[in-house]
């Protein structure tokens, strides 16, 4: 049978009382937290993605998004409190719908953490250029981003080419190494034993609230209606498709909150205060990112930049590089699409670049602290993968000295490196959601399919009307999922095929729970 291997819930419970970490942590604590792995890369840079997919329409996607997100945060946090322990989702899932399944959550995890930990990289890699670019200091662009990169290789690949990728390819850069910079540090932290104080998180949360505060304050006095629905700059430029593509995309910058769910070991009154800070942090996130986009749009405009057949062009591809260096040439305002730095660049162009300063540097000061919890999340899940036997006990190594996990660490640091020097950071947002969505929709399927295996056992936190919002989150979820990129659609089931090979070649024989040790 392959649906047979289930870890007991009471197994995995006793584990987590024998190990007895410190219970320091509450509701507020928890709050910050989450809002500390949530605040990143999405509203500071993917904002403008999101602009180039819907037009102002990507109000209506941030409310999608935000949507899902919080349907999906309470089915979290049922399982939070019934199971708190860590290792999040893959927990869970291992405990209600088996070993091969939990298996495909952990790799999906796997791929979520590492290539979002990449995506934010390119996201402080952009603010990190920018403001040197401030202070005078030009940082070479052929070595800050990849788009010369791209255009070169789908040139190769008998791509027509067009002014725009040529434009690209002249202009562009060929290797992303701010962001290669930061994923070596970060990783280098990690493996001395790096972790964030609550204290460190709470300083950086204020900074981030900070920034965006002073966005929203600053852009609210000069909107302008007609950038939100006239003749010239329509509402919904590409349609409802635009709308829920670009709600795939920025489903990232609310993403994050599930850090909450893996400090459960760690947190007093488990079941009440892990659900308040999983709703707490959501909710605080999404009112200030409808404000921060309604900031955008109303301050600078948000209309999409069109390709010969009338779509919009894919943000991040080479093409959209090369016409935002045309546009720009001509002497325009780069558009809100256009920018690395979106929230930067209004503030720049609204007449306020000293701030528009602070509120960069404040992303150079908080987003490598979401890479860090990123890649520790991702340390940690394939730990407990390697202590049930899923993966080889020596990749789990714990360093003499510093007794840390270095080898998964420095395996990761390289894979996120790598990812981070070639890709833009559109295209990683969209890998590592796909294994998010994936992750979500299980987390769902588990707490229904609990309620009915095990009713009786105690639910300190209940998700309400759970049959629908189950229901909403898998659906939901596998919305998105299809409204992503045709790559990043593919890149999971690709992804998934080779943790299939690894399971059956591998983990399904020497599994704890499979060689009875549990
Ligand atoms: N577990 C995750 N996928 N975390 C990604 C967090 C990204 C964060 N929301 C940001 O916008 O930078």
């Amino acid at each position: 049978m392959l649906f047979d291997r289930v870890k007991p819930l009471d197994a995995i419970l006793l584990t987590a009382e024998k190990k007895g970490l410190h219970r320091s942590l509450g509701a507020f604590q928890l709050t910050m937290l989450g809002i500390g792995g949530v605040i990143g890369t999405g509203i500071f840079v993917l904002t403008s993605e999101a602009a180039q997919k819907a037009g102002p329409g990507m109000l209506l996607s941030f409310c999608v998004a935000g949507f899902v997100c919080a349907v999906a945060a309470l089915c979290y946090a049922e399982l939070a409190s019934m199971v708190p322990v860590s290792g999040s989702a893959y927990t869970y899932t291992y405990a209600v719908v088996g070993e091969l399944l939990a298996w495909m959550v952990g790799w999906a995890l796997i791929l979520e953490y590492a290539v979002g930990a990449s995506a934010v990289a390119v996201g402080w890699s952009n603010h990190a250029v920018g403001l040197l670019k401030g202070l005078g200091v030009a940082f070479p662009n052929a070595i800050s981003n990849a788009d010369a990169l791209n255009a070169k290789v789908l040139l190769s690949f008998g791509t027509a080419p067009t002014p725009d990728l040529l434009t690209a390819l002249n202009t562009g850069g060929w290797i992303n190494i701010p962001a290669v910079v930061i994923t070596g540090v970060i990783t280098w932290l990690l493996i001395i034993g790096t972790t964030e104080s609550a204290r460190v998180n709470a300083i950086l949360v204020a900074i981030k609230i900070l920034a965006l505060t002073a966005f929203v304050a600053l852009t609210l006095p000069v909107l302008n209606s007609d950038h939100f629905n006239s003749l010239s700059e329509p509402f919904l430029p590409t349609g409802t498709s635009g709308v829920f593509g670009a709600a795939a995309s920025i489903f990232f910058a609310y993403v994050g909150f599930d850090a909450v769910s893996t400090a459960a070991e760690e947190t007093k009154n488990p079941q009440r205060n892990v659900p308040i800070g999983l709703i707490a942090s959501l909710s605080i996130c999404t009112v200030f990112y409808l404000l921060v986009a309604s900031g955008a749009i109303g301050a600078i405009g948000a209309q999409p930049l069109l390709g010969a057949n009338g779509l919009s062009l894919a943000p991040g591809s080479a093409e959209m590089a090369g016409r935002c260096v045309s546009v720009v040439a001509k002497g325009a305002i780069e558009p809100l699409v256009c920018s690395k730095e979106a929230l930067v660049h209004v503030l720049d162009v609204i007449g306020h670049p000293g701030v528009g300063r602070l509120v960069g540097l404040a992303a150079v000061i908080a987003l490598p602290s979401v890479v860090l919890i990123m890649m520790f999340g991702q340390t940690r899940v394939f730990f407990t993968m390697a202590r049930d036997g899923l993966l080889p006990d020596r990749l789990a190594s714990v360093h003499s000295r510093y007794r840390t996990p270095h080898v998964v660490t420095l395996v990761t640091g390289l894979g996120a490196a790598v990812a981070a020097a070639f890709l833009p950071v559109g295209k990683l947002a969209d890998y590592s959601n796909s294994g998010t969505l994936f992750a979500f929709m299980m987390v769902a399927i588990s707490v229904m399919v609990l309620r009915k295996t095990d009713p009786d056992r105690k639910r300190p936190f209940r998700t309400p009307a759970v049959w629908l919002i189950g229901a909403l989150t898998i659906v939901g979820c596998f919305y998105l999922y299809i409204s992503l990129p045709l790559t990043a659609i593919l890149v999971l089931p690709g992804w998934g095929i080779l943790g299939l090979i690894i399971y059956f070649f591998y983990s399904r024989a020497h599994s704890h729970v499979g060689r009875g040790i549990v």
